[in-house]
C-alpha cells in the first residue's frame, strides 16, 4: 500500500489528467449515495441536466428487487434481506463509483398502476437504459408474466432503446436441471406473449439469478456492460493486452461493486468469475486490516495495490490497480508469468490506453450535460419560469 503521501501526490498527479472523480475518496468508496424519494418527486426530474443512464428495478411484491440492489450495492450479506420491509415508494439510489459504473437505480414498489394519473411512466421510461424485470422462480410466475408483458410494452412504446432484462431470480433452492428447465418455460412464454401481441421485435434478456452465490453480480454486470457505449473499445484492449502477454483470461473490474465491466472474446464461465470476486474481497479485507494509514486520504485500494495468487493447478492470478474503482484481474499460466517483466511492460500500455478512453468519455460526458442544461434553460425560459436547473 503506498503511504499517506505518495497517496496523495499521486491522486494530485491522477486528478490533473482527468483520472480521479473529484468527489471526496473515502465517501465514494465506502458508500453510494442513497436518495430515497417518493414517486412525484422523482417524476419531475427528466429535464434537470440528469444524464446517467437509468436502471429500472421491477415485478411483483416480494420477488426480490431490493434485496438485489442491497446486495449488490450495499455489501448488504444476503440473510439480512430476510429482514427487509416492503417498498412502498420509488427509491433513487445514484451509483458512480468510476467513470464506467455510473447510473441510477430506481427501486420500484411491487405493484404499480400504469392507469394511476399520478405515475408519469411516460417520463420514467423516457430516460430508462434498462429495465430489469426480477421473477420469483420459487413462486407462481403467471402473474408476474403478464405484469412483465404489459410492463414491456407500455415502456417499449414510450422507448423502443430500452434494454429488456429479465431476472429469473430465487434460483437458489432449484436444482441446475429445475433451473434450465425453469428458464425455457419463462422464456417460451414470454415471447409467446410478445408474439401474440404482434411485438416480437422486441428483445428479452433472461438470466439465472440469486443473491446467494455470485450470479446476481454476473447478471448485473451484463446489465451494466450493454450500457457502456466504449464496450468494443474496451473489450479490444483487452484483447491486444492478453494476446501480447500470454495470458488467458483478463477482467476489468469495479472493486466496490463487483461488477466485471469488459473481458476479452473469450467465453466467461462463472468459476473463474467467482475466483476473481474472492480475490478482490480478499485484497481490499486485507488491505483494510494491515493497509490504511490513520489519515482521512488512507483508502483500502489505491495506485500501489496488487496481488498474487498462485492457484495449485498451475495457474497464477494477478490482480492490479487501473484506476481508482477499477482493476484487471487476470488468469495466466505460470510459466507466462515467469516473463511478468512484459506482462508489467502491456500492463503500463493498457493502463494508458484505458486512460484516454476514460478521458474521452468524461468528455462527452461533460458536453452532453452542458446540452443538456441548455436544453433545459430552453424550456424554462419558453414556459416563463426562471429557476435553476439543480
Ligand atoms: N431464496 C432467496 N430469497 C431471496 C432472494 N432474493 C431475495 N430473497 C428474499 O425475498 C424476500 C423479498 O425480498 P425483497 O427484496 O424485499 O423483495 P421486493 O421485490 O423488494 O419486495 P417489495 O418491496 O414488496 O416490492 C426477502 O425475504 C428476501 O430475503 C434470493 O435470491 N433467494
Amino acid at each position: 500500500m503506498a503511504s499517506e503521501r505518495d497517496s496523495a501526490q499521486s491522486r494530485e498527479e491522477d486528478s490533473a489528467v482527468g483520472y480521479y472523480d473529484e468527489e471526496d475518496d473515502l465517501e465514494a468508496f465506502s458508500d453510494t449515495e442513497l436518495g430515497c424519494e417518493d414517486g412525484e418527486l422523482g417524476f419531475t426530474n427528466s429535464l434537470n441536466g440528469e444524464v446517467k443512464p437509468r436502471i429500472l428495478l421491477m415485478g411483483l411484491r416480494r420477488s426480490g428487487k431490493s434485496s438485489i440492489q442491497k446486495v449488490v450495492f450495499h455489501k448488504m450479506s444476503p440473510n439480512e434481506t430476510l429482514f427487509l420491509e416492503s417498498t412502498n415508494k420509488i427509491c433513487r439510489e445514484d451509483v458512480s463509483n468510476s467513470s464506467f459504473v455510473s447510473f441510477q437505480i430506481w427501486d420500484f414498489p411491487g405493484q404499480i398502476d400504469f392507469f394511476d394519473p399520478t405515475f408519469d411512466y411516460e417520463m420514467i421510461f423516457r430516460g430508462t437504459g434498462a429495465l430489469i424485470f426480477v421473477i420469483d422462480s420459487q413462486d407462481d410466475y403467471v402473474e408476474a408474466l403478464n405484469r412483465l408483458h404489459l410492463t414491456v410494452t407500455r415502456a417499449y412504446a414510450v422507448n423502443p432503446d430500452i434494454n429488456f432484462e429479465v431476472f429469473i431470480h430465487k434460483v437458489d433452492g432449484l436444482s441446475d436441471d429445475h433451473k434450465i428447465e425453469k428458464q425455457r418455460d419463462i422464456h417460451k412464454r414470454a415471447n409467446d406473449d410478445q408474439v401474440d401481441a404482434g411485438l416480437e421485435r422486441i428483445h428479452l434478456s433472461f438470466y439465472l439469478t440469486s443473491i446467494y452465490d455470485h450470479s446476481i453480480f454476473e447478471a448485473f454486470s451484463k446489465v451494466v456492460q450493454k450500457l457502456i457505449p466504449q464496450l468494443p473499445t474496451l473489450e479490444n484492449l483487452l484483447n491486444i493486452f492478453i494476446s501480447n502477454s500470454g495470458i488467458e483470461k483478463a477482467f476489468l473490474f469495479d472493486v466496490v461493486s463487483k461488477i466485471y465491466i469488459a473481458t476479452d472474446s473469450s467465453p466467461v464461465d462463472m468459476q473463474t468469475y467467482e475466483l476473481c470476486c474472492d480475490m478482490i474481497d480478499v485484497v481490499i479485507d486485507i488491505s483494510c486490516v494491515y493497509g490504511l494509514t490513520d489519515s482521512e486520504a488512507g483508502l483500502p485500494y489505491d495506485k500501489e495495490s496488487m496481488a498474487i495468487i498462485h492457484l495449485n493447478n498451475t495457474t497464477v492470478m494477478y490482480l492490479k490497480e487501473v484506476t481508482k474503482f477499477l482493476a484487471m484481474v487476470c488468469f495466466l499460466r505460470k510459466e507466462s508469468f515467469e516473463r511478468k517483466g512484459l506482462i508489467d511492460y502491456n500492463f503500463h500500455c493498457f493502463k494508458k490506453a484505458i486512460q484516454e478512453v476514460f478521458d474521452v468519455r468524461v468528455q462527452v460526458q461533460q458536453n452532453r450535460k452542458l446540452l443538456s442544461q441548455r436544453r433545459w434553460s430552453k424550456l424554462s425560459m419558453t414556459n416563463g419560469v426562471l429557476s435553476n436547473p439543480h
